[in-house]
């Protein structure tokens, strides 16, 4: 399994705020949504490109634009949702699908609730978002879910990972490229990564 961290400094800089638990639900949103976008140029730096010429006010010029198989970007809700916005800025164009899951507290297996994906997704370059990698579970059920809907190549673009999730993932989807800001220690008695960054979807939304 292929792992990309992006330890740019503005991305470490913004990853910073994020974690402090005195970062209320509004800068919370805004900073997750600036990290997705900086990771997504990382994570889209293999996108293809054609040649083309376009005429400038001075001459005809010889550029490169976005080709190849169009972009679904597929959240799992509920935190995923701020990645899609940040990215979305990046690559207006994109499609989006939605994954509802939420980790059962006591068997910390996820349970699905929601699924809408673009009917296309097979012929699309896929990214799978999630800020918090933790047993992996939530994660490798979504991945399960698009290649059974025919998605390849999928890449999974997580904020936070812990060791345990990037392996199961490893384990699980072995083809799969993880792209995360950060790998963290652990995960803590009750699932939660450590030092992490709390709960994520209760963060962005102000909901604990
Ligand atoms: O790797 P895992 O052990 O599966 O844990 C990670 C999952 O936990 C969080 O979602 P949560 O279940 O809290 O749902 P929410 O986004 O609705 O709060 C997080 O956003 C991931 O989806
Ligand atoms: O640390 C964790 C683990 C799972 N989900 C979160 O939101 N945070
Ligand atoms: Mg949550």
């Amino acid at each position: 399994m292929k792992i990309t961290l992006v330890d740019h400094p503005l991305v470490q800089h913004k990853l910073a705020h994020l974690r402090d638990k005195s970062t209320g639900p509004k800068d919370f949103r805004e900073l997750a949504e600036e990290i997705a976008m900086l990771m997504a140029y990382e994570a889209m730096r293999d996108l293809e490109l054609e040649e083309r010429v376009v005429e400038t006010p001075v001459a005809p010029a010889r550029v490169r634009v976005l080709s190849g198989k169009k972009l679904a970007l597929v959240a799992i809700l509920r935190a995923g949702l701020v990645m899609v916005e940040g990215i979305l800025k990046l690559v207006p164009h994109a499609r989006v699908g939605h994954i509802g899951l939420y980790r059962d507290p006591e068997s910390l297996s996820p349970v699905q609730y929601y699924a809408k994906l673009p009917p296309d997704i097979a012929e699309r370059r896929v990214f799978l978002l999630d800020p918090m990698l933790a047993t992996g579970g939530s994660a490798s059920h979504a991945l399960r879910l698009l290649k059974d809907k025919g998605a390849t190549g999928v890449k999974l673009m997580c904020l936070i990972a812990a060791p345990e999730g990037l392996e199961r993932i490893g384990r699980d989807h072995p083809e799969t490229e993880v792209v995360v800001a950060a790998i963290d220690e652990r995960l803590n008695e009750h699932g939660y990564i450590v030092p992490g960054l709390g709960d994520a979807g209760d963060r962005i939304y102000g909901t604990k």
